[in-house]
């Protein structure tokens, strides 16, 4: 081993937080957001919420940990690291949403919310009666990452069109939410393109980007989700984070892990230009 190898330089990386829950196969959850952020430069804490036994083919099993675990996490990262970014996967309950909001208010970072609700496989991540706590996050999110289904089951409105879109965002924005991205993979245009719409109050932002051709998507949204607030704890600007997010889970997307027996997930071992 080098010197070098031993005494690293000395540095201080940008620090972000997933609150999430744990994906045992490694492609979603805890797990994609850290493997993200690390991809991405950002020196990634985690704040595990509950723990799915779950692979390619679907979730066998979930533990929700109790809120004092999850108010412990919390408080043992708030009190030593600066958080430069916080993203929340995975909630599960009405009560960890809950205790989760009450942690969100002691903080002033950036908050990406992925309103996660079903997984890819099918199977429910989000017990029904946990939605309507979900209004004391939203009122704290810097920006929201809906998919078409997560969207339409929230706020009644299937973002397909640009009027449909923007009655979608402004649900979220009625509940105080800063921004809101209705990402479109789940839309089908016809075109070949997925476009992504990044809604602010006074800004409409539509990335539009050929459609990867997969059916290995699982982790897609944790990815995205982490990497903007990847790019947010680096100090870009939103439609900067959103922009880089989008290219980093394109890779993700477009170099598919072929692990396990059912579909694969994105692959966070990607080739990525300048990361
Ligand atoms: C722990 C956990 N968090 C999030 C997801 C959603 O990911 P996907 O919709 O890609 O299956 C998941 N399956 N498991």
């Amino acid at each position: 081993m080098s010197d070098d190898m031993l005494s690293p330089t000395p540095e201080t990386p940008p620090y972000a937080l997933t609150i999430a829950s744990s994906d045992s196969g490694g492609g979603a959850g805890i797990q994609a957001d850290l493997k993200t952020m690390t991809r991405l430069g950002v020196y990634g804490g985690s704040v595990i919420v509950g723990v799915t036994s779950q692979n390619t083919r679907g979730v066998t099993g979930t533990h929700v940990l109790p809120s004092e675990t999850v108010r412990t996490q919390f408080d043992a990262v708030a009190d030593d690291f600066d958080i430069g970014a916080i993203k929340l996967g995975m909630l599960a309950t009405a009560k960890a949403v809950e205790t989760v909001a009450e942690c969100l208010s002691d903080s002033d970072a950036p908050i990406v919310v992925d309103p996660v609700m079903v997984a890819t496989s099918g199977d429910r991540l989000l017990d029904e009666d946990a939605i309507d706590a979900y209004d004391d996050i939203f009122a704290q999110a810097t920006l929201v990452t809906p998919n078409a289904d997560e969207a339409a089951e929230l706020t009644g409105h299937v973002p397909d069109s640009p009027e449909a879109t923007r009655e979608a965002a402004d649900w979220f924005f009625e509940r105080g939410a800063d921004a809101v991205l209705l990402k479109g993979g789940h839309v089908e245009t016809g075109d070949g393109t997925v476009a992504d719409t990044l809604v602010t109050r006074d800004e409409t932002t539509t990335f539009t980007n050929p459609r990867v051709d997969t059916d290995r998507t699982h982790g897609s949204g944790c990815t995205l989700s982490s990497a903007i607030a990847a790019g947010l704890a680096r100090g870009d600007d939103l439609e900067t984070a959103v922009e880089r997010g989008i290219a980093f889970t394109r890779a993700a997307l477009a170099a598919p892990a072929d692990v396990g027996q059912g579909a694969g997930s994105v692959n966070h071992l990607a080739d990525f230009g300048d990361g």
